[in-house]
C-alpha cells in the first residue's frame, strides 16, 4: 500500500553486520525488520511462559481454538482512530483482496461465533495463542509482531465473566512468580465515560473516538489529549469535566459524581465485591482514567501494570457487548483480554525471575568404534520406542562426548564397545549417581 513505500524511505536502514572479512552470506542472516527468530534458548522460555498460559487457561475449563494469521482488511476496518488500526499490516493478494497480518484476536473470534451461529451454545469460553502484527515506521524500531495469549467468554452479560478472568491473570501471574507487590490490575468501565459524555449531552457517536483519545493520557500530556477531544468537537468544559472524572480512584467519589443508580458504579462495585470472594483484592484497584485503546470496549476495562512504572501495560482487556453486532449479527455479550508474550519478558527480567530452563536430554547412545554404528542404531531404536528422548552422538572424541553429556544435563549416557557388544552388552554410565555398570541390551530402559 501507498504507506509501505512511504514508510520504506522513512525506515531506519539496519546497519550491517560487523565486517569480519569472511563474509560469505548472500542473504541478510537477520529476519525481517521487527521480528524476531527464536534460537532453542528463546524458544524455552516461549515455551516455558505459553504452558503457563495453557495451564491457566484449563483451569478456567476454556477451549483452545486457532484463527488464520491472514484476514480479510474489513475485519479491522474501523473509525474510531485507533493506533491499532492506522498500524494495519494491510495488502493486496495476487487475486486481488484486501488482507491483512491480524493486528488482534478478537475480531476474528467474534467471526467464528458468528459464522458457528446456533451451532454452539452459550457461554463460550475459548483461549488462543496467536502471533499479532503491526506495520510501524521502523523509526521508533519497535516489535512488528509479538504472540498474544487472548481468552474470552461469549454469551456472559453479569460481571462475573470479568471476574473469571481477573482470576486467570491473577493465576497467571502467580504462576510465573509475580505478586500483588508488584503488579497491579487497574480496573474502570467504559460506563463512566459514557455518563460523563451524556452529563454534557455529548453525542453518542463521538463515544468511541473519545474512547481512543482518552486513553492517549500518560502517553500524550494532558493538553494534548484535552486538544484532541476539543478537535474531535467536544466542548472545553465537557473537556474539563471528562478529565476531572477519570482522575477519581475511589468508587464512593465515583458514586457521589454518578449518582447511586449508576450502572458503572454497580458493575465495580459487583466486581469488587466477586474479587473479595475470590480472593484476589489486593491485585485490583479502581482506576476511572482506565479506558484502553480499542474502539468496541463497552463496560469493564481493565490492565494489568507493573507497579514500578517502567514498563508499558503487561496486559489488558474488558467487555465488549456490541462488536458481534457490528458484524451484522444479533448483540452477543462478550468480554475477553490478550496477554502479550514481550512486555512479560521485559518484566520478568527486571525482577530476575526468568527461569534458567536447561534442554533435557535422557540418553546419549555413542559407539566407540565406526563398525558399531550399526549396533548403536539397534540401542538408539530401542530407547525411544521405550519413550526414552536420545543424543546419538558420532565421530567425537570420548572426552568430548562427556562434557556434550554435562551441556545438555543427559541422565545417562551409553556407550556401545566391541567386547560388551559381544556379549549382547552394553556400558551405561549414570550421570548424576556417576555408578557405572554393563546392562544386557533388551533390559535397557
Ligand atoms: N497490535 C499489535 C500488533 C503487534 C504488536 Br508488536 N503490537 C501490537
Amino acid at each position: 500500500s501507498s504507506t509501505a513505500t512511504q514508510d520504506s524511505a522513512d525506515e531506519v536502514a539496519e546497519p550491517p553486520p560487523l565486517a569480519t572479512g569472511k563474509e560469505t552470506s548472500v542473504v541478510d542472516v537477520n529476519p525481517p525488520r521487527g521480528t524476531r527468530d527464536f534460537p532453542p534458548e528463546d524458544m524455552r522460555l516461549r515455551n516455558w511462559l505459553f504452558q503457563n498460559f495453557r495451564e491457566v487457561s484449563r483451569l478456567l475449563s476454556f477451549e483452545e481454538v486457532d484463527f488464520p494469521v491472514l484476514e480479510s482488511e474489513a475485519l479491522f476496518i474501523r473509525k474510531a482512530g485507533e493506533e491499532i488500526t492506522q498500524q494495519l499490516y494491510n495488502f493486496e493478494d495476487k487475486g486481488g483482496r484486501r488482507v491483512v497480518l491480524r493486528p488482534e484476536i478478537t475480531p476474528s473470534l467474534a467471526r467464528l461465533v458468528i459464522k458457528q451461529g446456533k451451532s454452539v451454545s452459550l457461554p463460550l469460553k475459548w483461549f488462543t495463542i496467536g502471533q499479532c502484527w503491526r506495520y510501524e515506521r521502523m523509526t521508533r524500531g519497535r516489535r512488528r509482531e509479538h504472540y498474544q495469549w487472548n481468552m474470552d467468554i461469549i454469551g456472559v452479560s453479569k460481571v462475573r465473566a470479568e471476574a473469571e478472568l481477573i482470576h486467570a491473570i491473577v493465576l497467571l501471574f502467580e504462576r510465573l512468580g509475580v505478586t500483588s507487590l508488584d503488579v497491579g490490575i487497574r480496573v474502570s468501565s467504559r460506563k463512566v465515560l459514557q455518563a460523563v459524555l451524556q452529563m454534557y449531552s455529548i453525542p453518542e457517536h463521538l463515544f468511541m473516538e473519545v474512547c481512543v483519545i482518552v486513553d492517549k493520557l500518560g502517553k500524550l500530556s494532558r493538553e494534548e489529549v484535552e486538544k484532541e477531544l476539543m478537535q474531535a468537537g467536544v466542548l472545553l468544559e465537557a473537556v474539563k469535566g471528562i478529565v476531572e472524572v477519570l482522575s477519581l480512584k475511589s468508587l464512593s467519589k465515583l458514586e457521589e459524581v454518578l449518582g447511586s443508580d449508576s450502572e458503572a458504579v454497580a458493575d465495580l462495585k459487583r466486581l469488587f465485591s466477586l474479587a473479595e470472594h475470590y480472593g484476589y483484592s489486593e491485585w485490583i484497584t479502581f482506576d476511572a482514567s482506565v479506558v484502553r485503546g480499542l474502539a468496541y470496549y463497552t463496560g469493564i476495562v481493565f490492565e494489568a501494570f507493573d507497579r514500578a512504572g517502567k514498563l508499558r501495560a503487561i496486559c489488558g482487556g474488558g467487555r465488549y457487548d456490541r462488536l458481534l453486532s457490528t458484524f451484522g449479527s444479533d448483540d452477543i455479550p462478550a468480554c475477553g483480554f490478550g496477554f502479550g508474550d514481550a512486555v512479560i519478558v521485559e518484566f520478568l527480567k527486571e525482577k530476575g525471575l526468568v527461569p534458567d530452563i536447561a534442554r533435557q536430554v535422557e540418553d546419549i547412545v555413542f559407539p566407540l568404534d565406526v563398525e558399531l554404528e550399526g549396533p548403536a542404531s539397534k540401542v538408539v531404536s530401542s530407547l525411544r520406542r521405550k519413550g526414552r528422548s536420545v543424543d546419538l552422538i558420532e565421530d567425537k572424541r570420548l572426552k568430548w562426548v562427556f562434557k556434550h553429556a554435562e551441556r545438555i544435563n543427559a541422565s545417562r549416557l551409553v556407550l556401545v564397545g566391541n567386547s560388551e557388544w559381544q556379549r549382547g552388552m552394553v556400558r551405561v554410565k549414570n550421570l548424576s549417581t556417576r555408578e557405572e555398570y554393563e546392562i544386557k541390551i533388551d533390559e535397557l530402559c
